[in-house]
């Protein structure tokens, strides 16, 4: 077997809580990730999802255990590596043009290029009219789609996406899981994908990581044998997909009662 992309290996962290005691948000967790392979981590709050995508982004330091990506140990954040996380906002005093310039231009890129692959990432995501507006002019939804143009636009192998879409309305949301089904299906990145929404994960996912209440551990990890490319309105009447949907909201029924001591 190849090499995996992310490879996930006894991963531990604890935090230091206020009044001095620690806590351990995460414990043991193994995982690896292959290539172009899509994979969602869904699990209930405070679980350590996001603690776990930041580790692998190198944006938080791991207690104890590894993480490497094509067999190079992370020891913090890269280009390889790219966050669409809801906290990273978009620069306000910036257009959307230059909002996704601005990591190009980081890099070095020259102007002329940087603007046009900036521009032809706005045309993929929809916003190619929008080029020039701000960030407060546009609706929640389309700042997502800018935020995903930025993160793509200095070609990561990765994305790293901790519930881009959790704060949009449903229609938006499904939307721009479309979307970026159509950008992944094209690109193939390797993408783990922070969830709430089973249904948000079967649809997009190779495999989904169902992490157990604090502290976060693996709880099952389902692979999701469906067809791509993806088209909702056959999913929905798809017996598979119903069967992956019944499964996971099990798992995750399980995991309230195993909290709650039942
Ligand atoms: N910087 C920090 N300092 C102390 N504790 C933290 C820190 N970051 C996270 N935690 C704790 O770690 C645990 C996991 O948090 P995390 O945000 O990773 O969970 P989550 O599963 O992403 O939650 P949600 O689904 O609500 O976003 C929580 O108990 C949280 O309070």
């Amino acid at each position: 077997m190849s090499e995996p992309m992310i490879a996930i290996q006894g991963l531990t962290k604890r935090f230091s809580t206020a009044d001095g005691r620690r806590h351990l948000a995460i414990d043991d967790v193994n995982v690896e990730v292959a290539e172009g392979e899509f994979v969602s981590i869904l699990g209930p709050s405070g679980c350590g999802k996001s603690t776990l995508l930041y580790m692998v982004g190198g944006f938080v330091a791991p207690s104890s255990g590894a993480i490497t990506v094509q067999g190079r140990p992370v020891t913090g954040p890269g280009p390889d590596r790219g966050p669409v996380f809801q906290e990273f906002a978009l620069f306000p005093w910036k257009t959307v043009l230059e909002n996704v310039m601005y990591g190009l231009r980081q890099q070095g890129v020259s102007k002329a290029e940087a603007e046009a692959r900036a521009r032809a990432l706005l045309d993929m995501v929809h916003l190619k009219d929008f080029a020039d507006f701000y960030p407060k002019e546009l609706s929640g939804g389309m700042r997502q789609r800018v935020a995903i143009a930025r993160t793509l636009a200095y070609q990561p192998q990765i994305l790293l996406m901790d519930e881009p879409f959790g704060a949009l309305d449903a229609h938006t949301r499904t939307v721009l899981q479309n979307e970026l089904l159509g950008i992944w299906e094209r690109d193939r990145k390797t993408v783990l994908f922070v969830t709430h929404g089973v249904d948000e994960a079967v649809f997009l996912s190779d495999r989904v990581v169902v992490m157990t209440r604090a502290p976060g551990r693996i709880k099952k990890v389902v692979e999701i044998d469906l067809p791509r490319p993806r088209v909702r309105a056959e999913l929905l009447v798809n017996r598979r997909y119903q069967e992956y949907i019944v499964e996971l909201e099990q798992l995750i029924e399980d995991v309230h009662l195993e909290a709650a001591g039942a």
